[in-house]
């Protein structure tokens, strides 16, 4: 399995992504957003940072990038698109996930470790964590406040699309959304950073499951 990690002007989180991924023993590189073909990929990771310097709202510009077409076009083949913070950001500004990130309830940058629930354990991203596991996970974010109108939350409850919930709302994200996946189940995006809690040097190894729920999808051809 062949991974790659996007990097646009200003991502500060690709390096983790690919530490992260090589760790479980990934093929993973690093590719370029000037790049406009990912067909030799398994997966996709779009990483956290302030791609284009977070000018207009953050992911607005970074989705219009020549990697975007292909992103788009592997998503609509199946593959796997995971968007991390900024990530699911340029996922939501690309159309690849409903919703929006708005500015945090109280503006400002939170930096900090929160605890999130598992809102669905029967996806390729949670599959290997509890059932009623809480788990903690570092966030980093201005522009974490996940909103969606009425009519799409009520969509994505319905088909169980939200993955990750927090447990205490940092932000102010609608039904304290912390993650979610499109209908197909194979893009998905969320605003903590699993990739900064894989190895115990950091003192957290919560998103280690996040990994293994996605290795073990992909390996077994899911
Ligand atoms: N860690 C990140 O990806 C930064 C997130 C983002 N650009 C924000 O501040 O909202």
């Amino acid at each position: 399995m062949k991974a790659a990690v996007i990097s646009f002007p200003g991502s500060n989180c690709d390096f983790d992504m690919l530490y992260a991924l090589k760790g479980f023993g990934v093929d993973a590189q690093i590719v370029s957003a000037k790049h406009n073909d990912l067909t030799e990929y398994d997966a996709i990771f779009l990483p956290g940072g302030f791609s284009y310097g977070d000018y207009l709202r953050t992911g607005a510009v970074a989705r219009f990038s020549p990697i975007m077409s292909a992103v788009t076009q592997a998503a609509n083949n199946g593959k796997l698109i995971v968007g991390i913070c900024n990530g699911f950001q340029i996922l939501t500004e690309a159309g690849l996930l409903p919703g929006q990130l708005l500015t945090n309830r109280t503006p400002g940058f939170i930096c900090d470790d929160v605890a999130l629930s598992i809102a669905n354990p029967n996806t390729a991203y949670t599959n290997a964590y509890g059932t009623e596991e809480i788990i903690h996970i570092p966030v980093a974010h201005a522009e974490g406040n996940y909103y969606a109108d009425e009519e799409t939350l009520a969509k994505i409850e319905n088909n169980n699309r939200v993955v990750f919930r927090y447990v205490n709302n940092p932000n102010g994200s609608v039904h304290d959304i912390a993650g979610i996946m499109n209908e197909n189940g194979n893009v998905f995006g969320m605003m903590p950073h699993p990739e900064r809690a894989v190895d115990a040097v950091t003192g957290n190894e919560d998103g280690k499951n996040f990994f293994k729920s996605i290795l073990s999808g992909i390996l077994a051809g899911a």
